[in-house]
């Protein structure tokens, strides 16, 4: 008989779902590194034959010898005719040299069938065979045609032996190598092996490498979002980090949180895969679910479970006979963190190619890091430059970030052993991308959905603007201490009430942007607001004891306005303080809240009701050292700019002569 399971209790739940730290040990990131390379197989896969055309990005197995001459004959470089040098002696326009020509005509592909004897000479097209006797070759355009009985030519310059002649081998030579094992095949190498006449290609087998995401909260892609839910971007971002890699993703797709099915999906992974990666459920309390299933699947099992690093501490490392299976954390930041310090350097070299070469620069760091002591910690950073040099602004939105990553040029580490990096401190950064380009306008400051279309139109024209979101005082600090061209604020001053203008200090010029509504939102279908003006919501609001608020953080400009509003009262939800107009908005849209202020697009995004307050002046604090930069003229320029003014009403803000309301 079946014996039914008994439901979980709320606290059987309860200690579930809190989380322990249940780490075998935490170990250095080297330790780690070293215990793995220790349990597994490092040396490139074996070789597979692929048709030359599907070699792209493989990696060359064997070395190529080349089984034919490039050229493979002695070829004629230009159009004219093929003649023996000692001929062409003395010839000059004054005195031509008269050279009889032979009967045939030597056009690509075609074999010669008679030599050139003395005082002979053959036509021959550029790509041509040089015939027996020829041994140079003189442009059509040093010759006249005689066309009398016998057709001849007559030469005006003198040539050397050799003159125009491209010899057999001389490109490549038979018997040599074209390219060697390891080569990465690009467009260039591919071009080499169909000179060389190879049509099947060796090459290094890509690892197979199973990808696959676990919890029950993730949705794939293009699938609705149920509350609560979200969407799975480890799984899209580690697959193509995989390709990168140089490895043969195999998308697994999403597993819940479910033991078994956990336990199939892997033991399937396992056997049809050269390795294993998945993200999730490696540090949860609920089980440490990952975990505990790695570490039933075979021998030697579970090797590594935390490491001493900021991002990444909960990965976890099995292997599976020789096969690596690694658990990298859930969060997106710390997975591909993660990803490219332990598991693409395998990847890469099971697949044939040299460890990747790190490319550093050495910038300042604007403000104070804070750093976790005891962890060796990573920090993303954003490139700018100034006067003095590379300036690197963190970058991080936290490790729960999907974002971070491709936002950020490059990274920088603080050691275990230290608590903080001081402001104005030199950093080495580690690039993500080689090839970064640092860009040509720096904008720190309020981010707004209307700056984008700014960006745009400057990035048509090829201009490559980074906007950092670093909030309105952020910005005026940034601006002051002359790490941006720009800072976009939105500030008001509480004794006057106009905004931007108290923060105009003497080599700052206050740029007019736009203005953007503020009001109270709440949803449309809530009868204690609807058709209300802001101050009647805000007293109906206030007069409703179960009515709740999310209110904003200090210091943002919404704050003030809030203030006022209040006017000293602190009704439920005042304590909730998120830092952004779509937080405010997704609080009240997924009724964690009833009411809040923010701006009128960002309601309208949310499909919630909107009562006007007062509008926001959005404006930019100019550096006037940096007014003349080409960029800075551009972005000046692209705010005047009638399609730019109509993208940005398009938005939903009012730019100078637009009615207000309120
Ligand atoms: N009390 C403690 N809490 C946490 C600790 C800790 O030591 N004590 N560690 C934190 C650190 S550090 C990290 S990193 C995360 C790692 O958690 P898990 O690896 O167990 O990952 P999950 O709990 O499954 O997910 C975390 C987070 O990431 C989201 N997620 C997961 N998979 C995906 C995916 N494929 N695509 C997009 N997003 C994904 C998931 O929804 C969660 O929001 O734990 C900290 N907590
Ligand atoms: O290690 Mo977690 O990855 O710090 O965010």
């Amino acid at each position: 008989m079946k014996v039914a399971p008994s439901q979980p209790t709320l606290l059987d739940e309860v200690r579930a779902a809190a989380r322990q730290e249940q780490f075998l040990e935490v170990i250095s990131a080297e330790s780690a590194r070293q215990r793995l390379a220790a349990h597994i197989d490092t040396t490139p896969m074996s070789a597979e034959r692929v048709a030359l055309a599907s070699t792209l990005g493989r990696v060359l197995a064997v070395d190529i010898l080349a089984t034919v001459d490039a050229p493979p004959f002695d070829r004629s470089g230009v159009d004219g005719f093929a003649i023996r040098a000692a001929d062409s002696l003395g010839a000059s326009d004054q005195k031509p040299v008269r050279l009889k020509l032979n009967n045939e005509v030597l056009r690509c592909g075609v074999a010669p069938r008679e030599d050139v004897a003395p005082g002979t000479a053959t036509a021959i097209a550029t790509g041509g065979v040089v015939p027996r006797g020829a041994d140079a070759v003189v442009m059509i355009e040093w010759t006249e045609l005689i066309e009398s009985d016998d057709l001849a030519i007559d030469l005006s310059r003198a040539v050397n032996p050799g003159q125009f002649i491209s010899y057999a081998g001389s490109d490549i030579a038979r018997g040599e190598t074209a390219l060697r094992k390891g080569a990465k095949i690009g467009s260039r190498e591919l071009g080499i092996l169909a000179a060389s006449g190879t049509a099947v290609v060796d090459v290094v087998r890509r690892p197979r490498v199973a990808v696959l995401s676990t919890g029950d909260e993730l949705v794939a892609p293009g699938a609705p979002l149920r509350q609560g839910a979200v969407y799975d971007s480890n799984g899209a971002i580690v697959a193509a980090a995989v390709s990168e890699a140089g490895g043969d993703p195999q998308a697994f797709g999403i597993v819940g949180d479910d033991e078994n099915a956990l336990r199939d999906v892997l033991t399937t992974a396992l056997s049809t895969c050269d390795m294993v990666v998945l993200s999730g459920g490696t540090s949860k309390g609920a089980g440490d679910l990952s975990y505990r299933v790695a570490s039933t699947l075979g021998q030697p099992g579970v090797i590594v479970h935390g490491v001493a690093l900021k991002p990444g501490k909960p990965l976890c490392i099995a292997v599976v006979d020789k096969k690596p299976l690694i658990i990298l954390p859930g969060f997106p930041t710390s997975a591909i963190f993660t990803f490219h310090t332990f598991v693409a350097p395998i990847i890469r070299a099971r697949a044939g190619l040299p460890p990747e070469t790190a490319r550093e620069v050495e910038a300042t760091i604007p403000v104070r890091i804070a750093s976790e002591m005891g962890r060796e910690e990573f920090v993303m950073v954003a490139l700018t430059e100034g006067e003095s040099g590379l300036t690197a602004f963190p970058s991080n939105k936290g490790s729960g970030s999907v974002t971070t990553f491709s936002q950020s040029d490059g990274f920088l580490t603080i050691d275990a052993l230290s608590t903080s990096l001081d402001a104005g401190a030199r950093a080495r950064v580690r690039l993500i991308d080689p090839d970064v380009r640092v860009p040509d306008l720096v904008i720190a400051g309020s981010h707004c959905v209307a700056l984008d279309v700014l960006i745009s139109a400057l990035s048509q024209q090829g201009i490559v603007a980074r906007s950092m979101a670093v909030g309105s005082q952020g910005g005026v600090t940034a601006a002051r201490r002359g790490e941006c061209d720009l800072a976009p604020i939105h500030l008001i001053d509480p004794q006057s009430g106009i905004y931007n203008q108290h923060l105009v200090t003497p080599g700052f010029t206050l740029v007019p942007g736009w203005r953007r509504m503020q009001g109270v939102v709440f949803r449309k279908d809530d009868p204690r607001f609807a058709g209300l003006s802001a101050s009647e919501a805000v007293a109906a609001a206030l007069a409703d004891s179960s009515s709740v608020m999310v209110n904003r953080n200090a210091g943002a400009g919404t704050r003030i306005l809030i203030d006022q509003a209040l006017n000293g009262a602190r009704p439920r939800g005042y304590g909730n303080q998120p830092k952004s107009h779509n937080a405010v908005a997704a609080a009240v849209a997924q009724r964690r809240a009833d009411w809040g202020v923010a701006i009128e697009p960002v309601a309208q995004l949310y499909d919630l009701g909107f009562a006007p307050l007062a509008p926001e002046h959005y404006d930019f604090l100019l550096l006037d050292a940096r007014r003349d930069r080409f960029a800075v003229r551009a972005f000046l320029k692209a705010l005047r700019d009638p399609d730019v003014i109509a993208g940005i009403r398009a938005r939903g803000m009012q730019v100078a002569n637009d009615p207000v309301v309120g």
